[in-house]
């Protein structure tokens, strides 16, 4: 393989931007300046207490008389000092390097695209808008600056005068007009169902940086596709602010990936500095919290926030855990969502708000020790007494017998009552504003209940809006909204009822092949889910010789799996752990860690999962057992489709008792 020309110049330029950044988060973020310049300075601090910030991501040469724009690089934060010309990912400018059909675009000769490893350019990808032109990347002098001591110098921005153009620590003004921002870039692929690998793969930007980067080995954390960012997908994550979206996607299409960077472009300075879509709240930055579905999910995107946002900004937790934390009460909450449909209603906001007035109308509230949990007691009580016998919470006949039906508190510490539990305590005691958040993003959203909404919106300040992302084919559970306008309504998302969602139809993780075996567990009109990874292996399906061989059959094919990838990961995906856990025992794995999720013997790892644990994740090969024993919801088979699309390289099927009628056609197919 024969590296670019340019790619030690590149390497040399990517150290000097980070050294310079380094000697920019040195200052001291309590100097003396003004307010927005003081955040902005604190959040970088805290970027550089999460670990590293971002390398550069890549570059772009206009054929422009203006030379701000003839040559700039791409990079986390702007950066205007001597030789280095940097421009944040979040400011309009950047739609040039990643979006060819925005305005402007027609001056662009030539996008460059870094890829990386940790801090350092690797590789380097150039896409040229205008063949045979000639580079108009100058290239300048080198100088690698050694990091700077530790000293302080504090910044103080002098608003530019008006009409001037002298430039300032601000970014320049977009060469985009404003009605162009975000959503009017979606390109026409978001919305093709169907066509060849060579459809899907058009409208892509750095086509072979994508590829090399798919074709490489997945790690337990998401990488950074900061600088792979696809057209559609910037569109989403730069989403007008003041705007919720709504975005649905077939697995792997990226989801996880906007859901992440959008969160990370909402606390951006680019948008508070001058001309920013925020300046005007520049000394109050937006509290952005992400909601994923498992505790799996928060570790394996934060890698993807860390470098870009400072914690204090955008806090990742899992549904599970805000539920808890809400209550403030000590699980643990065993079992899963579920249960009776009336467990997850959003009535249950109001026989909790009910069943607090009527406390309150005789009693006070504990404080103290123990308070919490007493409070709670009480309104939970009330609930499921249907108030007092004057003054009854309802009158429906239904309702009343969920009620009566509910186990005494202290039985009542599981899953299925955890959102009852936080709404009993949102009922006397509402989440203070300082604590609640400007933006809520939620991933796999097809798996919150409506009483789990009603939380959530507990959250969000009064002017507050919402991303979510998720997968209506991937839904585990019959308890929560089968449409996307079913949220909508519930969220108040839309006035006059009529909701569609914005569609990510171009797959990255899962081969052809893996997407096309499961696709047949889709209803007709719901399949066409497409990949940018045409070719794979194909899925191989294997029966175990006898019933007592499953898990042994499973096994082996994981191991074998696991010696192909070694460089990656491998997982099995069952409904039944305890059984895998046992012969994994039996063959002498071992765990690692305190957790049962992975497992090793020889140098070699598998992953071991159940499919709610799964949800979100992704690994190179994934083993599927006993497919038919995977529950189904109204007839979807939502667990069993999310797991077999986890597979980025290779799936195989192990069964012996059941193989569910599609699955078989997809086999012999
Ligand atoms: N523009 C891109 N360039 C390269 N890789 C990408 C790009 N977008 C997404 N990916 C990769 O595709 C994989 C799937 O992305 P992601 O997890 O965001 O998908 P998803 O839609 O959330 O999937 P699911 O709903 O199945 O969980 C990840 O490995 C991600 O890094």
């Amino acid at each position: 393989m024969t590296t670019h020309p340019d790619l030690p110049y590149e390497q040399a330029k990517n150290k000097e931007y980070l050294a310079k950044l380094e000697k920019k988060l040195q200052r001291n973020p309590l100097a003396d300046v003004e307010r927005n310049v003081l955040w902005i300075d604190a959040v970088d601090h805290q970027i550089k207490a999460n670990g590293f910030h971002h390398p550069l991501l890549g570059r772009v040469g206009c054929d422009s008389d203006d030379e701000e724009l003839r040559d700039f690089y791409i990079g986390s934060r702007f950066i205007q000092d001597g030789d280095v010309q940097v421009y944040s990912w979040a400011a309009p400018i950047a739609r040039l390097f990643f979006q060819p059909e925005s305005e402007g675009s027609e001056d662009v000769v030539v996008r460059r695209t870094f890829t990386h490893r940790l801090t350092d350019v690797s590789d380097l990808d150039d896409d040229w808008a205008r063949e045979g032109a000639d580079s108009p990347f100058t290239a300048r002098a080198l100088s690698v600056p050694v990091p700077a001591p530790g000293r302080s110098t504090r910044r103080r921005v002098t608003p530019a005068p008006a009409g001037s153009s002298t430039p300032t620590d601000a970014e320049p003004s977009s060469p985009i007009g404003s009605a162009e921002r975000g959503a009017a870039a979606l390109p026409a692929t978001t919305k093709a169902r169907t066509g060849s690998a060579a459809d899907i793969r058009e409208g892509m930007r750095a086509q072979d940086a994508v590829l090399k980067r798919l074709a490489a080995p997945r790690e337990d954390k998401l990488q950074s596709v900061l600088a792979l960012l696809q057209p559609d997908q910037h569109a989403l994550v730069s989403w007008p602010v003041d705007e919720s979206v709504v975005v649905q996607g077939h697995p792997g299409t990226g989801k996880t990936v906007v859901a992440a960077y959008r969160a990370s472009y909402l606390v951006n300075p680019a948008l508070y500095e001058q001309g920013g879509a925020l300046a005007g709240r520049a000394t109050k930055p937006l509290r952005v919290l992400v909601v994923g579905p498992t505790p799996g999910y928060v570790a394996h995107v934060e890698g993807l926030i860390k470098p870009l946002a400072a914690s204090e900004q955008v806090r990742v937790t899992h549904l599970a855990d805000l539920m808890a934390e809400t209550t403030g009460l000590k699980g643990p909450w065993p079992g899963a969502i579920g249960g009776e449909h009336d467990d997850v209603d959003a009535q249950a906001r109001n026989f909790a708000e009910r069943a607090a007035r009527i406390f309150e109308s005789n009693n006070r509230w504990r404080e103290g020790n123990g308070a919490r949990r007493e409070n709670i007691r009480q309104v939970y009580e009330l609930i499921r007494s249907n108030g007092t016998p004057g003054r009854p919470l309802v009158e429906d006949v239904e309702q009343i017998s969920w009620m009566r039906k509910l186990p005494p508190f202290d039985q009542a510490f599981k899953r299925r009552y955890l959102p009852l539990m936080a709404q009993c305590r949102l009922a006397y005691s509402p989440i203070p504003d300082a604590l609640r958040f400007d933006h809520i993003i939620v991933d796999e959203a097809q798996d919150v209940s409506p009483i789990e909404w009603n939380v959530l919106d507990h959250y969000l300040r009064r002017e507050g809006r919402w991303t979510l992302v998720g997968d209506m084919n991937q839904r585990r559970s019959d308890v929560t909204y089968g449409s996307w306008s079913e949220i909508a309504d519930h969220l108040a998302l839309t006035a006059d009822g009529e909701f569609q969602p914005q569609k990510m139809t171009r797959g990255y993780r899962s081969t052809g092949a893996v997407l096309r075996f499961a696709d047949r567990l889709l209803p007709a009109k719901h399949r066409g889910n497409q990949t940018v990874q045409a070719t794979g292996e194909s899925v191989a399906v294997r029966r175990a010789p006898r019933p007592n061989l499953v898990w042994t059959t499973a096994l082996q094919t994981a191991r074998d799996l696991a010696t192909k990838h070694a460089d990656g990961s491998t997982a099995i995906i069952t409904v039944n752990p305890g059984e895998m856990i046992g012969e994994l025992g039996r063959s002498g794995w071992r765990r690692k860690g305190s957790g049962f999720h992975v497992w090793q013997k020889d140098n070699l790892s598998v992953r071991l999962f159940p499919p709610e644990d799964a949800r979100g994740l992704e690994f190179d090969a994934v083993v599927v057992v006993e497919p038919g024993d995977f529950p189904e919801n109204l007839g979807r088979t939502g667990q069993l489709y999310t797991s077999l699309t986890r597979a980025n390289r290779e799936l195989a099927v192990v069964w012996y008792r059941n193989m569910p009628d599609a699955l078989r056609r997809a086999a012999r197919s």
